[in-house]
């Protein structure tokens, strides 16, 4: 699936969970004008100065009160840390209608598990998005329980389209998409801090060697979008046989670059399991 479209929705939506995720959702939600900020309530574990600033800078409705944020809500975002998530849910056993739609971003935590800590056989989805969502280009799994209807799933969906692109996984999927794309950023992230960080070393103005990399990294996003062609296509076409590329490309192979990406992603994966066991 993958749509610009950001026609508004209907409704009222509640986030348990005022941190990253919630700030770069509530940042791309509101650019794409998908609902009015009166529209949103936002509450935390006990960060009063976070909300202060999210009700400062998005216009967001906050409180410390977790009940209203419930009983206002049509769609319930659940934001908390997975190690936080049974306690926070256990707490609002009960409070929960069967007919409000929740969607939950945690990590690893099974719907199943989640609805048993709400006590309730309501619909739930679970996503995982990424902090690009603040610029509208998260790329976000999504997984539906069996209580959800086609139509909650489609209000999901375009909810999310609004800060990026969706793709329909199996919940089992999930914790690969956490692994993959979830935590996808922070390793690019590395990359550019090292890409950088090398520029200036070697002699660059450090905003130059900062450019050089973003460009770079957004050319070559561009190139593997627009061209549609396999990355190791590109990248030999960067590689002249005896060249810079190729002395560079032997020392990451010398440090087993591609292993260490591989088993980057394949532990965070296991590790979004291992919280949904961990913490149930
Ligand atoms: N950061 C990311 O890139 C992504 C994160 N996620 C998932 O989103 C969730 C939140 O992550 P992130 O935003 O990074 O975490 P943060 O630590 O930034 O935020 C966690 C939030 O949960 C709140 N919280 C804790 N306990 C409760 C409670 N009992 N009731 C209500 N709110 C509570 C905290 O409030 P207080 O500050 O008052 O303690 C805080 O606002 C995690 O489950 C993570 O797996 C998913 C995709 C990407
Ligand atoms: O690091 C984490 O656990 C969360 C999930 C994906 C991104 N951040």
């Amino acid at each position: 699936m993958n749509t610009q479209a950001a026609c508004s929705i209907e409704g009222q939506i509640g986030f348990l969970g005022a941190g990253s995720i919630v700030e770069a959702m509530l940042s791309g939600i509101l650019k794409k004008g998908l609902l009015s900020s009166d529209r949103i309530y936002v509450t935390n574990r006990s960060n009063s100065e976070r909300l202060e600033h999210l009700a400062g800078t998005y216009g967001v409705n906050t409180t410390h009160d977790k009940f209203e944020v419930i009983s206002a809500s049509d769609i319930l975002i659940l934001a908390m840390k997975p190690k936080d998530s049974g306690e926070a849910l256990k707490e609002l056993r009960g409070a929960v209608h069967e007919g409000q739609l929740v969607i939950s971003v945690i990590a690893g935590v099974s719907t199943t598990l989640i609805g048993e800590w709400l006590g309730v056989n309501c619909p739930i989805i679970r996503t995982m998005p990424n902090t690009s969502s603040a610029v509208g280009l998260s790329a976000t799994g999504i997984a539906a329980n069996h209580s959800v209807t086609e139509e909650q799933l489609q209000l999901a969906t375009h909810l999310f389209e609004a800060i990026g692109t969706v793709y329909s996984v199996t919940e089992e999927e999930l914790d690969i998409v956490t692994g993959l794309s979830g935590s996808g950023p922070a390793y690019v992230y590395y990359l550019v801090e090292a890409m950088m960080g090398a520029g200036a070393t070697a002699g660059l103005d450090r905003e130059m060697a900062r450019q050089l990399t973003l460009q770079t990294v957004l050319g070559a996003a561009h190139m593997l979008m627009d061209t549609r062609e396999d990355p190791a296509i590109l990248r030999k076409k960067v590689t002249s046989p005896g060249g810079t590329t190729q002395a560079g490309m032997e020392v990451l192979e010398s440090y087993r670059f591609q292993e260490a990406v591989t088993s980057a992603i394949l532990r965070a994966s296991e590790r979004s399991r291992e919280m949904g066991a961990e913490y149930r």
